[in-house]
């Protein structure tokens, strides 16, 4: 039978039988081995003084103990040695990290009182595997934490690094300053939980909105790092992603990265290399002729790490592309994998599995950081998979991995979590255009079930199909909102249950408005017509009462496929009902008419929102770089009174490039009058009139640059 270790390794022998669990052990190495493998094991075996109890072999290759099985360490970083035999049990690490996680996969292995007699020589692939926390949104909480760096541990993940955005401390305004007492001892702990599961705990700076190229600055970096230092912190970022590109000046930041090298990191000696991400931090940002990150890989001390998300922002991650990045920063690109990250995408939870990820690139990175969701517990299940990914890159397969995942998350409902996490994997329309694949399973059925209900002429059996379908998204919802295998989950997730359930049963209501007509019961249509009315009336409630924030506010769920196959059967069999009886019912399926208005490729897929008569277009975190005569704004369908606008460009004064215009034809343009508001908006009021476009425009010769951090027209 084979075994399943996570990640999987590199060698395993096949398994020749099992012993049982020994009664009572006895380690051989157990003062020279590294502490926390030998903490692991004592939690494991009952660990007998005299010498009869069962000898388990545990220590780095420098150890005596280890001596004679020394040949037999992969020579790897962070490898190992584990041998299961009937007298006696090895776990001999290249390294004490290597120690440790020969462990990790000894504890996976004793299962049911029994451990398979087998050996294993295994080790990473990649040096550096974990996680960045560098979404905007709420920055993980203290526990989050602690879960995700024992999380780590188990899962031979070695690095997280800390880096939220909207810490104040991390980034602007307060980089400089060191972190208040009560924070400071959060970190110091973290920093200390880290250690105990071979962590590297790395702290990031994020100083480039407001850095100035001085020495005062370059010093308030040093003692903001000597301050952290003092935390217990061993290892250090610098973040220069998401800035005006003024100060993207490669020399600058260069000479930056190498004064804190040469006067921090080198110094403290154990201290390890320091990370950069670049402001060019992907290909489609890059102009290689303007130098930026040639400048770097000339510049940079080579020992410090350049970070990369792949051709695009939020991309796969391929060996062509690998090949393109090393050659100009002249070393392996340290990988940040925006996935699951969700903060562009809010009102989405990104439960699927993690692809994308080129099986045949090993040698090409120097690190690899999966950039998760603000829900911490609901990323494990994208964690667990890259963790598996950059263990051992060839042998990755993301289904089976997620499978696994899911398993681990939710050990006890993981087949009504499979339910959930199947049907919420996409993220809908979104600025960088990526998308994911969700209810792959049920598509088949879906599309029979539409074109059935579109001819009239449908089956019983593609009805039970879909119907099992629905009730088991409604089983699924139930049952985990009452589960207690993992609540710090549950209680992350509960927004898109609760809509998922409703989703559900507004899907098996709407199949009974097929058995209606075929009874030709006109009250029984209209009764479940308003019934699913009112399940979509309680949806919309959820939508603008939870996970409310100023980006993508709401609960999106099964977005991909079921919302839209119940919205289309909806519209379909209203229309038959009408047909039959000479009656319109008022129509219930959710779409938006309006449109985003762009010639911007940089935001032409970015969602519109439509609430209480408020037309908006989903934030962008990035910055917006706007061409001459380059434009944004919403499409009105059809054209509308506008009463007012509100326009949020990140500036600090309205911009003499820009203009604000409105048009009924998207040809004559007139000026739209406002004024900034004293949160650095643009306003605008009540227009006489119809407008089908209202529009911001670069009317200047030249490439600008603002953020889009709010775009919204209210309607009469
Ligand atoms: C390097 C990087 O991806 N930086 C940020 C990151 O913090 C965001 O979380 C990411 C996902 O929206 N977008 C890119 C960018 O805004
Ligand atoms: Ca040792």
């Amino acid at each position: 039978q084979k075994v399943q270790i996570q990640p999987t390794p590199q060698i395993v022998s096949q398994p020749s039988g099992h012993i049982l669990k020994p009664e009572e052990v006895r380690i051989i190495g157990a003062n020279s081995a590294d502490k926390e493998a030998v903490k692991l094991l004592k939690s494991l075996f009952s660990i007998s003084e005299s010498k009869k109890g069962f000898p388990i072999y545990l220590g780095e290759k420098s150890d005596k103990a280890i001596r004679k099985y020394k040949s037999q360490i992969p020579n790897k970083a962070e490898g190992y040695y584990l041998s299961i035999e009937k007298n006696k049990i090895v776990v001999a690490g290249n390294d004490e990290r290597g120690t440790y996680y020969g462990m990790q996969t000894l504890k996976q292995l004793l299962v049911d009182g029994k451990l398979p007699l087998l050996n294993i020589k295994d080790y990473p692939d990649i040096t550096a595997r974990g996680v960045v926390e560098g979404f905007y949104g709420t920055p993980w909480n203290y526990e989050d934490r602690v879960s995700q760096l024992k999380f780590y541990g188990a899962n031979k993940l070695n690095t997280y690094i800390y880096g939220p955005k909207d810490d104040p401390y991390h980034r602007s305004p307060n980089w400089r300053e060191p972190y208040p007492a009560k924070e400071a001892k959060a970190i110091k702990e973290l920093v200390q939980v880290a250690n105990h599961n071979h962590v590297d705990f790395v702290w990031a700076i994020h100083p480039g909105m407001d850095i100035k190229w001085n020495t005062a600055d370059r010093d308030a970096a040093i003692s903001k790092f000597e301050a952290m230092y003092d935390l217990g912190v061993r290892a250090f970022a610098v973040f220069f992603d998401d800035i005006s590109w003024e100060d993207s000046n490669a020399a600058k930041q260069a000479d930056f990265l190498n004064y804190l090298d040469d006067n921090f990191v080198k110094v403290k000696k154990n201290v390890l290399p320091l990370i950069l991400c670049p402001t060019e931090y992907n290909k489609s940002w890059s102009k290689i002729e303007k130098g930026y990150l040639p400048t770097l890989g000339e510049k940079l001390n080579p020992s410090i790490h350049v970070m990369w998300t792949g051709d695009r922002v939020i991309s796969d991650i391929d060996r062509q592309g690998l090949e393109w990045i090393n050659q100009h920063i002249k070393r392996k690109a340290y990988i940040w994998w925006n996935f699951p990250v969700s903060d562009y995408v809010r009102d989405h939870l990104l439960m699927g599995p993690a692809y994308g990820l080129d099986t045949g690139a090993s040698d090409l990175m120097s690190g690899f950081m999966s950039n998760p969701m603000e829900f911490a517990e609901a990323s494990k299940v994208a964690i667990y998979s890259v963790a598996d990914y950059a263990w051992n890159i060839k042998a990755y397969q993301s289904m089976e991995a997620w499978e696994r995942a899911l398993k681990a998350v939710m050990p006890n409902n993981c087949e009504m979590f499979r339910v959930f996490a199947i049907h919420n994997a996409d993220l809908g329309p979104n600025g960088h255009g990526y998308r994911r694949d969700e209810s792959w399973e049920f598509k088949e059925i879906a599309e029979k079930y539409l074109n059935e209900v579109k001819s009239g002429k449908w089956k019983v059996e593609t009805i039970a199909d879909v119907q099992q379908e629905f009730i088991q998204m409604m089983m699924s919802a139930k049952t985990l909102l009452q589960s207690t295998d993992n609540p710090a989950l549950i209680d992350e997730i509960e927004p898109w249950l609760l809509q998922f359930r409703l989703l559900g049963e507004s899907g098996l209501a709407l199949t009974h408005l097929q058995v209606a007509l075929e009874k030709n019961d006109k009250a029984y249509f209209k009764k479940l017509y308003s019934y699913i009315k009112l399940l979509k009336e309680e949806m919309f409630k959820n939508s603008n009462s939870l996970n409310q924030n100023p980006y993508q506010p709401g609960v999106k769920t099964g977005s991909l496929v079921i919302e839209p196959l119940i919205n289309n059967a909806l519209a379909e069999l209203s229309k038959q009902y009408a047909q039959r009886y000479n009656e319109e019912l008022p129509s219930i399926a959710n779409y938006i008419p309006h449109l985003i208005y762009t010639n911007l490729n940089q935001v032409e897929n970015l969602p519109i929102r439509y609430l209480h008569k408020t037309i908006s277009i989903s934030p962008l975190l990035e910055v917006l770089k706007v061409p001459a005569n380059g434009y944004v704004g919403i499409e009105l369908v059809p054209e509308q009174t506008v009463l007012h606008s509100k326009i949020n460009m990140g500036l600090d004064e309205f911009p003499e490039w820009a203009k604000i215009q409105v048009s009924a034809d998207g040809d004559n343009w007139t000026d739209y009058q406002g004024k900034y508001n004293g949160r650095k908006e643009w306003v605008g009021g009540k227009l006489e009139g119809l407008y089908r476009f209202v529009r911001m425009v670069n009317t200047s010769a030249n490439e600008q640059e603002c953020y889009l951090k709010r775009f919204e027209v209210k309607i009469k």
